[in-house]
């Protein structure tokens, strides 16, 4: 079959796709990761793959480390210090220097340490700046950091949206902080973080970055850029299981004058005197909170290593094939079926997922999944798809839409056992 891709013709075939895969630079890395047979695995940017050497690794740490070592491993396999150490290894990974990232609790947790600590650094200014479609949780935190901070009135919120009001509309010299998910989780749509933040600061706000949706999936440089904080997840590209602590990125500029929100004994100056009274870290570690998730970012460490391996560029540039491929496949063999590719067509506003607006999109995403395709679905009517190049091939894409194509020409679908909903889409 011939495709014609928006702005560039190539034919391909499933034969082509093997062919590309062989030559794949990235190739390689599928084997260290460990997927079940028969599954074709397009939801790495909700929950990523197992690396194949974590089980093992865990297993070691739990045994030696936690049965052997005890209370000792603190010390002796450097437990005390892991969220700083791994927080230098993903740093390379968005554009952050050594000492600028630590590991922390969830991304919510992240996402209001960072809030209060940009609005602080702002007196007097009484506003923050979100977006009406960021990620929900993000603009929930925001609400509780409008009324700790507001006094006695809650911070004023201005939320821009794709159909209005824009950025440059809603900034004044009332903003204190805008706080922005990099990579949309609903449509894949990728802000230009340099500019963003450029205006941003022109305007004398301070701008932090939501990177769940960025790390590992697209190139980011947080310090080109001139970002003041960033949060992220470790559990989607980054592939540290479920529940693996989120990250938190403040600018050098910052870390002696920012005052975090939570001022826990792990982020004092001297954990161990048991002083009375908080005082902050130098630096970075002002930001840890109390005890680390020991077990959980120790899976960190094996998929960082694999992480530490890659090419970022290799990555963006076969995960712009991976999508632009799927674009075009769903433009040339459902587009009969009315389905809409929402994910923007420049590649360069796109992250590394693909959503398509389809009006049964839960039940056709659950008849695919019985079929071990596994994407997801987000309400009312996208199902999203998410490229992970380091395991996911081109024929992986074309066998996808092979199916779906399948799925919405037979209507099985419409039978009653794809619409029982679980407490998770
Ligand atoms: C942009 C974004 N922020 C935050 C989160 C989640 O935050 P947490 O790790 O606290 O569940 C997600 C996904 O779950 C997300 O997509
Ligand atoms: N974090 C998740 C969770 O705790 C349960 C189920 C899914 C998730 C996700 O990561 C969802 C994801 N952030 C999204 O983009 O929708």
């Amino acid at each position: 079959m011939s495709t014609t891709a928006p702005g560039r013709l190539f034919s391909i075939d499933r034969a082509t796709c093997t062919a590309v895969d062989d030559a794949d630079p990235l190739g390689r890395f599928r084997d260290r990761f460990t997927l079940p047979e028969g599954v074709i695995y397009l939801d790495g940017n909700s929950l990523g793959a197992l690396p194949r050497d974590t089980p093992a690794h865990m297993q070691r740490v739990i045994t030696e480390e936690w049965g052997t070592g005890l209370i000792r491993s603190w010390n002796d396999a450097g437990w005390f210090d892991k969220p700083r150490v791994i927080g230098d290894r993903i740093a390379p990974l968005i554009g952050a220097a050594p000492g600028e990232v630590v590991l922390g609790d969830s991304t919510s947790a992240s996402v209001f340490q960072a809030a209060v600590a940009a609005v602080r650094l702002r007196p007097g200014r009484r506003v923050v700046v979100s977006e009406r479609g960021n990620f929900p949780t993000d603009l929930y935190v925001l609400e509780s950091v409008q009324t700790l901070l507001g006094g006695e009135e809650p911070l004023g919120r201005r939320l821009i949206a794709d159909d209005g009001p824009t950025l440059d509309d809603v900034l004044d010299d009332d903003v204190a902080v805008v706080v922005l998910t990099h990579v949309d989780y609903r449509t894949g749509r990728m802000y230009d973080m340099a500019d963003v933040t450029r205006r941003v600061h022109a305007a004398g706000a301070l701008m932090v970055w939501d990177l769940c949706h960025s790390v590992g999936a697209v190139p980011v440089d947080l310090n080109g850029a001139g970002a003041d904080f960033a949060v992220g997840c470790t559990y989607k590209y980054l592939n540290g299981g479920p529940g693996s602590p989120s990250f938190i990125w403040v600018a050098e500029r910052h870390q002696s004058s920012a005052r975090p929100a939570l001022t826990g004994w792990h982020g004092h100056a001297s954990p161990f005197d048991f002083e009375v009274d908080y005082a902050p870290a130098a630096g970075i570690g002002r930001f840890r909170v109390g005890t680390p998730q020991l077990l959980s970012m120790s899976a960190l460490e094996t998929s960082l290593q694999i992480w530490s391996e890659v090419d970022m560029a290799q990555v963006r540039e076969k995960s712009l094939r991976l999508t632009e491929l799927f674009i075009s496949l769903v433009d040339t063999r459902l587009a009969r079926w009315g389905v809409e590719v929402v994910t923007p067509r420049e590649s360069s506003k796109r992250g590394s997922q693909v959503s398509l607006r389809l009006a049964d999109g839960y039940a056709i995403m659950q008849a695919l999944i019985e079929r071990g395709v596994i994407g997801d679905f987000r309400a009312p009517d996208l199902v999203r798809f998410g490229f992970t190049p380091l395991y996911v091939s081109h024929t992986d894409v074309w066998d996808a839409v092979a199916v779906l194509e399948d799925i919405l020409e037979t209507g099985v679908w419409r039978d009653a056992r794809f619409s029982r909903r679980g407490a998770v889409t």
